[in-house]
């Protein structure tokens, strides 16, 4: 007989990410994976739920031309391994739900209109989310397809941090503070409930540090205050975008040096961040080993930015119980959690050098008044979750 499965898609500017679950009961990861950089070199990587054996293969730039050659192959690889396997829902990490949507919502024409609408709003993510949507209604037209916003999480969040000071008239029209990686916040309160309820109803900072990066103010679970804003360009350096940067640069080149909007735009979303600053890469595997002033000043940017967000999050909250680091950067570098948290008593951060260089999940000294925590996100699970129960719900 068919098992239900759930598939889950998140698709990035050069990668598909996606992730299948059973959802006969609540929902077990059967197998994850990534295919990395679309359009050029692709590769894909994946492991399976059942037994944790991992794969890594060098793909045909011919076969992954795009999102969709990519979906084909990765849906090659499902329907091989998992022969009786039934697509009931496919579920969609799409970056921007605007004003409206503050939950997960099955997609309809008029529902993929709107956020087509969205796409100037985040154009590295929401584009390429959309493209997966595609893909996949061709691919399933009989499954229900699911959105799940990263915007959603923030939604809630007091009015001063959901504004901007420009005349009110535009805060109407939706230029509003959205933030961003709600998917993987909210994965991180549930973990933080279950694991650590306490802290869970404190105040805590999750720093997201991945490619691309961002942190959030939770009180009791829920979002206070986010550092990206109308666009996931804003608040902390990335990989390849600038972070908050004073709007004044863009009227100077625009007006001084003579570059267009596009133009403008471009360098702020792909030749920034720790790419524009160190002139090498924006993989921080890469920084760590380079050793050049630059590709340090880039890091030491990013390091000093991250302080400052987190103090200012923390005075946002009234205090400070826990940091929890997740993203490919604050789950995997000991030596960027250290930075960060070095020399941070006077908000009660005590680092523990061996639990940090070990990666255990608590990081911090047995006597630090904050906790310091490592949890690995997980958006997929979120996506597979919201599907179940929009699933059970349509009944
Ligand atoms: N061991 C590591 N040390 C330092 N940085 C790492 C390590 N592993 C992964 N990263 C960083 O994580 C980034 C990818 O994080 P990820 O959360 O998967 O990004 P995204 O989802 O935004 O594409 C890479 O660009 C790389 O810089
Ligand atoms: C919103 C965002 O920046 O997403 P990602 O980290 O996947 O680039
Ligand atoms: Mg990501």
């Amino acid at each position: 007989m068919a098992r239900p499965v759930v598939l889950t898609l998140n698709s990035g500017s050069s990668s598909l990410k996606f992730g299948l679950y059973d959802i006969s009961a609540e929902p077990v990861e059967l197998a994850v994976g990534q295919i990395e950089r679309i359009g050029s070199q692709p590769r894909l990587k994946a492991r399976s739920g059942v037994d944790q054996t991992e794969m890594l293969r060098d793909l045909s730039s011919a076969d992954v031309r795009d999102h969709e050659g990519a979906l084909n192959m990765a849906l090659g690889m499902l329907r091989e391994q998992f022969p009786d396997a039934h697509a009931v829902a496919v579920g969609h990490r799409v970056v921007h739900g605007g004003v409206a949507y503050t939950a997960p919502v099955v997609l309809t024409p008029d529902v993929l209109a709107e956020l087509y609408r969205l796409c100037p709003f985040a154009p590295l993510h929401q584009p390429h989310n959309l493209a997966g949507v595609e893909a996949a209604l061709k691919a399933f037209p009989d499954a229900l397809q699911i959105a799940c916003f990263d915007t959603a999480f923030h939604r809630n969040q007091p009015l001063v941090n959901d504004v901007f000071a420009i005349p009110r008239k535009y805060y109407d029209q939706g230029v509003r503070r959205y933030g961003f990686h709600g998917l993987s916040y909210e994965y991180i309160s549930s973990e933080l409930k279950r694991v650590a309820p306490l802290i869970h109803a404190g105040r805590v900072v999750v720093a997201h540090l991945g490619n691309g990066a961002s942190m959030c103010g939770m009180l009791g679970g829920r979002s206070m205050a986010s550092t990206m804003g109308f666009t996931a360009l804003d608040g902390l350096p990335m990989g390849t975008r600038c972070g908050q940067i004073d709007p004044g640069v863009i009227f100077y080149l625009v007006q001084q040096e003579g570059m267009s909007i596009d133009e403008v735009r471009e360098m702020f979303y792909n030749e920034s961040g720790l790419k524009g600053l160190s002139g090498i890469s924006n993989d921080m595997r890469i920084l760590e080993k380079a050793g050049t002033p630059e590709a340090n000043q880039a890091i030491d940017y990013f390091i000093f930015r991250i302080r400052r967000e987190l103090a200012g999050l923390a005075a946002a909250m009234g205090g400070l119980d826990a940091l929890v680091f997740c993203g490919g950067i604050g789950e995997n570098s000991r030596f960027i959690r250290y930075l960060i948290c070095e020399d941070l008593d006077w908000i009660g951060i005590d680092i523990d050098r061996e639990r940090n260089e070990a990666n255990q999940m608590v990081i911090s000294a047995h006597l630090s008044r904050t906790r310091v925590m490592v949890i690995p996100t997980n958006e997929e699970i979120v996506i597979a979750r919201a599907a179940k129960r929009l699933l059970s719900s349509a009944g």
